[in-house]
């Protein structure tokens, strides 16, 4: 970051705001906040792209507070009312961005001309909507800062006024006018008044396009700060992060991991997974190596390991990632999803892996901009299955993202066999494991068909076998993709190393349950083989005794039928002798003869339908 100084700015700013700065330790001003500041305070609209780490959130911070100070000048607010909205996609950057708030309004003089500043968080899941208003009219905060669901319905309500809020903020732009947030963001957008200043802010808004103007904003500035433009820089990467690549088989990725963390020097580590149920099936895993590699002294220092994504409740989540970012330990890894990927300001983060590239391009340099940030020096890596996966690093170099390849570390034998035999002692302690890895495999096959770059990441050419010994499975789960699988093996086992009768889990009751469905199951295939074998049977020794009943009685209906017509005839025969037949007669008499016939077949039929019919009944 080049070095403006706080003074040398066009637009002079409060002098506690400047003194404020530098309390924290900002002695100069860093590009995007020295072009913004001047323009944002002076009623500009303004859409701000610069690198990830590059100091935005206080280049909005500042203006913000100006524009407080400003309207406390002319006339205090009234009851109800405040003055400035920042909204943000996810609770955890909405309580970072009130926390940079915090810090510099910790430095307002108490006995200032201005009443003190004050902000609220809105977030859901935090605290009640009715306690959220509560605190609102109680402590009467004049900037509010939140995530578009909680903030849409506290504007809602007749409490809250609206008509004083003088400048919005969107944080990580380009997110909330995607397709998740775009209604909020315009419901928002409603309740505000239409003077007010409008700014957008994120490492990638261009993404956002012309849906920019969906907020409302007039003729705005357009602000983009790249890296420094030093020989081969990425003008949209950070100079002082390295980004690479491997490429290896998908089999390898968690032994190439779990060598990374262990032995490699780094002080926290942010390893992006793809989905949440993967994050937590790994940090199941990881959490056990690292335990056993500490009890046999393969390692010399505790590891400390920390997992968020989310589907944890949200204060669970704060505590996690308020703890990963205290964490004192030599070495901290926090096992997460896109939900850290954007904005995070976690100090001391050096070093970025991701297991899988991100479904969506743009979300690459937001994870790979959580390390290298503010100038210190970071490193990213990513992880590509080989294959058709490598073509990623062509894609990137066209958005002008260059990657380095760097070389898959060696894994000697004694660790893979390690690594084998303790990751399948620990899965086969419990089948609840093996289950958690079928969700988690089935999760990933469904997150890979979702890849924006569907020719590079294709659902067809995926190494299902890789895949599923990645995640410790002995069978390929039964789903549709697995017509994709070359050599597809019989009932999809891959080995038989796992006797799935013996199986059991820790769980008491369902333990139980799979016993009981064990018991029940072999006692129906008994049954099933019984009744086979019975009707095997039945069949040799009765049906040729059937088949020559049914015959006897057919020839037996012929030869009365003989009999019958013979009789007819005869009687024919007989009248005409005695002289009194004529044709008509004899026509009349076949008619009968015929009928008779048909009577005596369709009688036979129905009592034999009775039979039948009393037969069921009778069973
Ligand atoms: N003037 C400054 N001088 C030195 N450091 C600064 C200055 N302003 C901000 N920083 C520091 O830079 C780091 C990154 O700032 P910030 O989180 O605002 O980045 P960002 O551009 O919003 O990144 P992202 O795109 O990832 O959200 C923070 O740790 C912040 O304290």
């Amino acid at each position: 970051m080049s070095s403006t100084n706080w003074d040398d700015l066009s637009y002079k700013i409060q002098p506690w705001i400047k003194d404020a700065m530098l309390s924290l330790g900002f002695s100069h001003m860093t590009p995007v906040q020295a072009s913004t500041i001047p323009l944002l305070s002076q009623n500009k609209d303004v859409v701000v792209q610069a690198v990830t780490g590059s100091g935005k959130t206080m280049a909005f911070v500042i203006p913000v507070l100006e524009k407080i100070c400003r309207i406390f000048l002319d006339e205090p607010f009234k009851k109800s009312h405040f003055g400035a909205l920042v909204v943000s996609p996810t609770r955890e950057l909405a309580k970072q961005i009130e926390a940079v708030f915090n810090s510099v309004l910790e430095y307002q003089p108490e006995r200032s001309a201005l009443p003190q500043i004050k902000t609220q968080l809105l977030v859901g899941s935090i605290q009640s909507l009715q306690e959220d208003l509560y605190t609102f009219i109680s402590k009467r905060p004049q900037i509010l800062v939140g995530t578009p669901g909680r903030i849409n319905e506290f504007l809602r309500s007749s409490s809250v006024k609206t008509n004083s809020c003088e400048i919005l903020i969107l944080d990580e732009a380009d997110k909330l006018l995607d397709m998740s947030f775009l209604s909020s963001i315009e419901s928002i957008v409603r309740f505000l008044p239409r003077q007010r200043r409008t700014g957008l802010f994120s490492a990638t808004v261009s993404s956002a396009g012309n849906d920019i103007f969906k907020t409302g904003m007039t003729n705005p500035v357009k602000i983009t700060v790249n890296s420094s433009s030093l020989p081969g820089a990425d003008s949209t990467v950070p100079t002082s992060l390295g980004l690479c690549y491997m490429v290896l088989q998908a089999n390898m990725k968690l032994k190439v991991l779990l060598q990374l963390l262990t032995k490699y020097r780094y002080h926290k580590t942010i390893v992006y997974f793809p989905t949440c149920i993967s994050v937590t099936y790994f940090y199941g895993i990881f959490h056990h190596l690292f335990c056993k590699m500490l009890q046999e002294k393969r390692i010399d220092d505790e590891i400390a390991l920390f997992s968020l994504h989310g589907k944890l409740e949200a204060k669970p989540r704060m505590k996690t990632l308020s703890k990963f970012t205290e964490s004192t330990e030599e070495k901290s890894v926090l096992f997460t999803t896109d939900v850290a990927a954007r904005g995070l300001d976690i100090p001391d983060v050096d070093l970025v892996i991701q297991v899988d590239p991100p479904t969506d391009p743009d979300m690459f340099l937001h994870r790979c901009g959580r390390t290298g940030r503010a100038n210190k020096v970071g490193k990213a890596v990513t992880m590509l299955n080989k294959g058709r996966e490598e073509d990623y690093v062509g894609f990137m170099d066209v958005k002008g993202i260059t990657l380095e390849q760097m070389s898959v570390p060696k894994i000697e034998l004694e660790f893979s066999e390690w690594y084998d035999s303790s990751f399948r002692q620990w899965e086969l302690e419990d089948r609840g494991r093996y289950d958690h890895a079928v969700r988690s495999y089935v999760a990933y096959v469904m997150y890979y068909s979702k890849h924006v770059a569907s020719s590079i990441f294709r659902i067809r050419t995926l190494d299902y076998k890789g895949l599923a010994s990645m995640y410790g499975l002995t069978r390929l789960p039964k789903m549709p993709e697995n017509k994709y699988v070359e050599d597809f093996p019989e009932g999809g086992f891959l080995d038989s190393s796992i006797n799935f009768d013996k199986y059991s889990y820790l769980d008491k009751s369902k333990e139980e349950t799979r016993l009981y469905e064990l018991k029940t199951q072999e006692r129906k295939k008994e049954r099933r083989a019984k009744t086979m074998k019975k009707k095997f049977l039945d069949e040799k020794n009765t049906s040729w005794s059937d088949k020559s009943l049914k015959k006897g009685t057919k020839v037996e209906r012929r030869v009365k039928m003989k009999r019958r017509r013979e009789a007819v005839e005869i009687a024919i025969a007989q009248k005409e002798e005695e002289g009194d037949s004529n044709e008509a007669e004899d026509r009349e008499k076949e008619k009968d003869w015929k009928e008779a016939v048909i009577e005596s077949k369709r009688r036979k039929k129905s009592k034999k339908q009775e039979m039948v019919q009393g037969s069921f009944d009778d069973l």
